[in-house]
């Protein structure tokens, strides 16, 4: 039967990129995103502002939220120090066996703690499970009505970093981020990943 889009996607990394060198891991999927068959990842352009916030807030713990393939988690990744900890959901058992690859091919497994199921469960349960009670850095860019009502179950964290705020778009998200006065919230103008659609990610200090 045929092979599906992430399938794809890891083959391309595995006959392109380098074993052990995430930055060609990175590269290798924004080629074949870019010229051969699009795919959701966050992209080099969104994924150039993820590298500078998360070396900005230089994050101990990092929660990801939408692993899809891996590539914003091997992004993220690579700028961490080696004893930081990246802990990344993905609901799709399906996406989360081929993103378990790349992160491999990455070199990037030691820091990546990948878990399976949908964050409405496992977030309540990171405490206990995790020994995390608050999250240095969260990024979100899992499925879109899902942003507020998490960032609601997690208000503890100190920066949550949100893709696709415009497309596909999350727009009681925003509206909440923007106008509550617990978070200062900065626009980041950019596009959706490989076209010339806008998007753009929204960092939301959380102040407490
Ligand atoms: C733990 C947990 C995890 C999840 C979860 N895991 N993986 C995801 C994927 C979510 N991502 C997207 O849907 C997405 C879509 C587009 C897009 C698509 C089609 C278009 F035409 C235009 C844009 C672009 C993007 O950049 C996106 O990120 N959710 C869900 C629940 N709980
Ligand atoms: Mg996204």
């Amino acid at each position: 039967t045929r092979s599906t889009r992430p399938q794809r996607l890891l083959a391309a990394v595995q006959k392109n990129a380098t074993r052990g060198d995430p930055r060609s891991v990175v590269k290798a999927i924004d080629e074949f995103c870019r010229y051969t068959e699009w795919a959701m990842n966050v992209g080099d352009e969104k994924g150039c502002i993820l590298d500078s916030v998360v070396s900005e807030v230089n994050p101990a713990t990092v929660l990801e939220l939408g692993t899809y393939c891996g590539y914003s988690t091997v992004r993220i990744a690579t700028l961490l120090p080696p004893d930081a900890k990246l802990i990344t959901l993905e609901f799709n058992p399906d996406f989360a066996v081929i993103a378990r690859q790349v992160i491999a091919w990455a070199g990037q497994e030691e820091k990546v703690h990948l878990v399976e199921g949908s964050s409405g469960d496992l977030i309540p349960k990171m405490k206990e499970q995790f020994g995390v009670k608050s999250f240095d850095l969260v990024f979100l860019d899992h499925w879109k009505d899902r942003y507020l009502p998490d960032a609601k179950l997690m208000e503890a964290g100190s920066v949550l970093l949100a893709d696709n705020v415009i497309c596909p778009g999350s727009p009681d998200y925003l509206d909440y981020v923007r106008n509550s006065p617990k978070y200062r919230s900065q626009y980041f103008k950019s596009h959706l990943e490989y076209t010339k659609v806008e998007d753009g990610l929204e960092k939301s200090v959380f102040l407490g």
